[in-house]
């Protein structure tokens, strides 16, 4: 790596130790100045997911803590979503560019323009405040001025986010920036918050056993991205997929879903990766996304009558207030066992899939306790992505 790549956070945290220079070797330029964490290796083909961007090379191993303020859309104040429209339009292009018209001079009044334009449409958002996702792509942060010619990509492995950083780019910059200015009174997640919406601190590791901070680093993640070699029927052979790495009880939060929010004018209707959210938005990791973005459907992998053993679910982190998509254990799944839920039947039909049997709903177990799988409801629900 010969690039200068500055890695900063404008909210340092607590969580990791200072930056490894892993090409600290190199004689050129410190490969990171930053005060937050993570270090940088070469992209790994074999790990990545298919049609991962190309002109990623190099990965920043971030650690993930939830309170790293990573950027959130708000999608109440409409200038963010309209510029992230255009980062993302730029980012499926393999750049994330300073989004035209918000160079220095104009910027205020075309921000105004742009606010005025865009609250109106999205006045009936019902998510309230926030969407799921968390991106180290600083154009969302509010403060795009900052970010000269960046293109990341992120996913949390294990329990780290990872940034993929163009270093095609010759002075790229990569800013864990705040997601969002301080809420409004009119957009704070508290005046308006879908209250149906459960609310729930975001945990991903397992808490159980440990308690010091050492202790807390070597906590396994619950779950693990596998390459699909058996058995031999496995519809998705070659592909990955999301493995247990223990056992999980109904009723678990594994993840959240993370991804770019794509309106539908915007959608990739191709896109495998895409849950719908809500009205016209959509949830597309095909270009930002996490281990999400690995859980098969359970077609071919469980029964019919076995059905999905994880589930999605809208949900309000009780810390936050931001609303995200979270993956919920359904079913006692056991240590080794493939995390699998179900696309829903227009999911395949769309791709011109015969798909039989009844739609599945996202019901839950009743008892976490006894590890039993309770078969849940079936019925004709559509539940598609
Ligand atoms: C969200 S991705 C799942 C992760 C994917 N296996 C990978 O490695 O990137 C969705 C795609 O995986 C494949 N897939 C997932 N579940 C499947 C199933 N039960 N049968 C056939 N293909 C499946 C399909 O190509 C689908 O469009």
């Amino acid at each position: 790596m010969d690039k200068d790549v500055r890695l900063h956070q404008d909210n340092p945290q607590p969580t990791r130790a200072q930056v490894q220079e892993t090409a600290a070797s190199s004689s050129q330029s410190p490969l990171l100045t930053q005060r937050g964490g993570g270090h940088v290796s070469e992209v790994d083909p074999g790990l990545l997911p298919i049609n991962w961007p190309k002109h990623v090379k190099y990965l920043i191993d971030y650690e993930y803590h939830p309170s790293i303020p990573t950027p959130v859309l708000d999608l109440v104040q409409g200038r963010r979503r309209k510029l992230f429209e255009r980062a993302n339009n730029h980012a499926t292009e393999g750049r994330l560019k300073l989004p035209e018209g918000l160079d220095d001079e104009g910027e205020e009044q075309e921000e105004e323009e742009e606010r005025d334009e865009l609250e109106v449409e999205y006045d009936d958002i019902p998510l309230g405040h926030a969407i799921p996702g968390y991106l180290p792509s600083v154009s969302l942060s509010g403060r795009p001025r900052t970010v000269p010619s960046v293109s990341v990509s992120a996913m949390d492995l294990s329990s780290s986010l990872l940034a993929a950083v163009n270093l095609a780019d010759p002075q790229p910059t990569i800013a864990f920036s705040p997601a969002v200015s301080a809420p409004t009174a009119s957009s704070s997640p508290s005046s308006n918050h879908d209250p149906s919406l459960p609310s729930l601190t975001t945990t991903t590791l397992d808490q159980s056993t440990t308690t010091t901070p050492q202790q807390q680093q070597q906590r396994l993640p619950l779950y693990e991205i596998r390459l699909i070699t058996g058995p031999p029927t496995h519809p998705v052979l070659g592909s990955y997929g999301l493995f247990a790495t223990k056992n999980l009880r109904p009723g678990t939060h594994l993840l959240d879903y993370i991804s770019l929010v794509v309106p539908d004018e915007h959608a990739d209707p191709d896109s495998d990766h895409t849950l719908y959210l809500s009205n016209d938005l959509n949830l597309d990791a095909s270009a930002h996304g996490n281990h999400g973005r690995f859980v098969n459907d359970f077609r071919g992998i469980r029964t019919q009558s076995q059905g999905p053993n994880v589930g999605w679910d809208l949900y309000r982190d009780a810390g936050t207030g931001q609303v995200r998509m979270g993956c919920k254990v359904l079913k006692f799944i056991g240590k080794g066992e493939e995390i699998v839920c179900t696309y829903g039947k227009a999911y395949w039909k769309s791709r011109g899939v015969p798909v039989q049997g009844e739609e599945w709903e996202d019901g839950w177990d009743t008892d976490p306790e006894d590890g039993k799988d309770v078969p849940s409801e079936i019925d004709d629900h559509d539940d598609e992505q």
